[in-house]
């Protein structure tokens, strides 16, 4: 008698999956949008795979574009997960959905987005319906702690009361002028190393040097330092427990390398395993460290100790005791431990992606390096320090870092939101709540109707107009009320650097390694393999 209760419910509950997910993918005839065939359990997916499995990760970059001019400017597109390990994922989901039939958010294939490169409609979500549409599109293995109440994940009601508005007014003041100004002294440490490190490197194996593996050492450096008051020398010491698990944690922190990541994309319940992942046992590790920091920085101010040049963390607490002050509910001591942590994630990877992408293009443009140099050396000559008022007002540096970022964007998709209220988007498009709109940047910047030879790399094309603004046609740090908080500190980063390196190299191809191979995945654009090598020599 049991055994048939047992077969019964399975039978109802599969039913009513069944059902459930019939009428989700029935959701963009609904909304009038159309898109490429949908499998009824992998959405989209399996049309990513094809792309891929037939013309190699390096065609993953292309797959939004090549959509896009299938499908017209705005369309659906169910996507997310890999191939891998998709076997091992089915049987475990068998077992798990008998198991937990109880998860009331129920995703048997993957996430339904609206996807649109339509300039009118991209600034409808990001800006006009901006408080439609203020929550960032969710990746459920993100939404547990200590990624849910940092910036880039958090929702318009954070967990411990304090949401994206309150959260980013804090975080703002990190990136005021006169921080960032401070900041930049903070610098030229860091610089000093990869320069005595690019120097030694130039000078053995005929110059040829991963120039990505030293950006993104230092890239931690500084945004350790600057960030979170950690002083780090990974460009020196590749063994520091915070580089090799800063690296655990964003190597495994992919679809295709974590089975508890594929399953929150099916379940969001399994997120509250990511503590026991490869990549979550290491940030736990990292974020331990952070917590602890910001306790003794606590402890340090109640003593009445100032650091003459605040961090990231110090700026928070002074925001925060001026919230008290004024009668407002300070920032729970996790959530100012989860924006830390946001902000090394946000600010390290990024980064170094521009500049290894800047550093491959100089080589492969000699007219645009040389043209870079001279307007470097005529402005610092051999010996000057680069200091952040002359750096950041440079007109061919800033065109070769807007052209870097507009042909390479390292961010493609971070760039969504999530429906907060039902409204109507391009005066047609019902949106329901829940739902997700999302822009790929690469697709904007790509597209043949915002720049003439579109995959060229010009940096010309922003010397004309001066500095680009940022609008529904350039947007490599996002758009809107809620775009990159740290676009100035990554600009002003990109530029320090790129100044010094050109000042002290000639930067030429490495003969194996003549084109730029990237890859897609999930929110990142980042070189093939995560190398890219050139060949340095050092300016007599
Ligand atoms: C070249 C380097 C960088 C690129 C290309 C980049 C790009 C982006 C993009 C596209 C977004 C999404 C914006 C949107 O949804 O409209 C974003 C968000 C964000 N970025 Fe960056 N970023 C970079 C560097 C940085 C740095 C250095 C930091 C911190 C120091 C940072 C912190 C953040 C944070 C916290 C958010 C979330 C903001 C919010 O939701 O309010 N980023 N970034």
């Amino acid at each position: 008698m049991i055994g048939v209760l047992v077969v019964i419910a399975l039978l109802t509950l599969i039913i009513q999956k069944v059902l459930a997910r019939r009428k989700y993918l029935q959701l963009r005839e609904e909304l009038g949008l159309t898109g490429p065939p949908t499998n009824f359990i992998f959405g989209n997916l399996l049309y990513m795979f094809r792309v891929i499995k037939e013309k190699g990760v390096e065609a993953s970059p292309t797959i939004y574009p090549e959509l896009v001019k299938k499908y017209g400017s705005t369309f659906g597109f169910e996507c997310f997960i890999s191939r891998q390990r998709l076997t091992s994922l089915i049987a475990l989901f068998c077992l798990v959905t008998c198991a937990i039939h109880c998860a009331s958010r129920f995703y048997f294939g993957a996430h339904f987005d609206i996807v649109t490169v339509d300039p009118h409609i991209i600034k409808e979500i990001f800006i006009s319906q901006f408080g439609n549409f203020v929550d960032r599109r969710d990746s459920s293995v993100n939404t547990v702690y200590p990624f849910l109440d940092g910036l880039i994940q958090v929702g318009h009601v954070g967990s411990y009361g304090a949401g994206w508005k309150e959260i980013r007014s804090v975080i703002s003041v990190i990136f005021t002028s006169a921080s960032m100004k401070k900041m930049h002294l903070m610098f030229h440490d860091q610089l000093d190393n990869l320069l005595d490190v690019l120097t030694e490197k130039s000078r053995k194996n005929n110059g040829i040097t991963d120039i990505y593996g030293e950006y993104q050492a230092m890239t931690m450096d500084m945004i350790a330092r600057c960030a979170l008051g950690q002083n780090l020398s990974c460009l020196k010491d590749r063994d520091n427990d915070y580089y090799t698990r800063a690296r655990t944690f964003f190597a495994n922190i992919q679809f295709q390398k974590s089975t508890v990541f594929q399953l929150t994309v099916f379940m969001p319940i399994f997120r509250y395993l990511r503590r026991f992942t490869t990549f979550g046992r290491a940030e736990r590790y990292l974020v331990g460290l952070l917590s602890e920091s910001v306790h003794e920085r606590e402890r340090e101010r109640a003593a009445g100790i100032i650091r003459p040049l605040p961090d990231a963390i110090d700026l928070i607490l002074a925001e925060n005791e001026k919230r008290k002050l004024s009668g407002m509910q300070p920032l729970h001591h996790e959530v100012i431990v989860c924006n830390a942590w946001a902000l090394f994630i946000a600010g390290y990877e990024t980064t170094s992606t521009a500049l290894a992408y800047a550093t491959f293009l100089l080589a492969k443009h000699p007219e645009v390096q040389a043209t870079l140099h001279e307007e470097v050396l005529s402005t610092f000559g051999d010996n000057d320090t680069i200091d952040y008022e002359r750096v950041m007002k440079l007109p061919y540096l800033h065109a070769v870092f807007a052209e870097t970022v507009r042909l390479y964007p390292p961010v493609t998709t971070l760039t969504g939101r999530q429906c907060i209220k039902e409204t109507v988007i391009g005066g047609r498009i019902r949106v329901p709540v829940g739902c997700n709109v999302m822009t790929p940047v690469h697709a904007v910047h790509w597209s043949e109707e915002n720049y003439d030879r579109p995959r060229e790399f010009c940096p010309e094309r922003f010397l004309d107009d001066g500095k680009p603004a940022w609008s529904a046609t350039y947007m490599p740090f996002g758009i809107g009320p809620r775009n990159c908080v740290g676009a100035r500190f990554a600009e002003m980063e990109f530029k320090t650097v790129m100044s010094a390196v050109i000042r002290k190299f000639i930067i030429e191809l490495h003969p194996a390694h003549t084109e730029l191979k990237t890859m897609t995945a999930n929110i990142l654009q980042n070189p093939i393999n995560n190398e890219l090598f050139v060949r340095l020599v050092e300016r007599k």
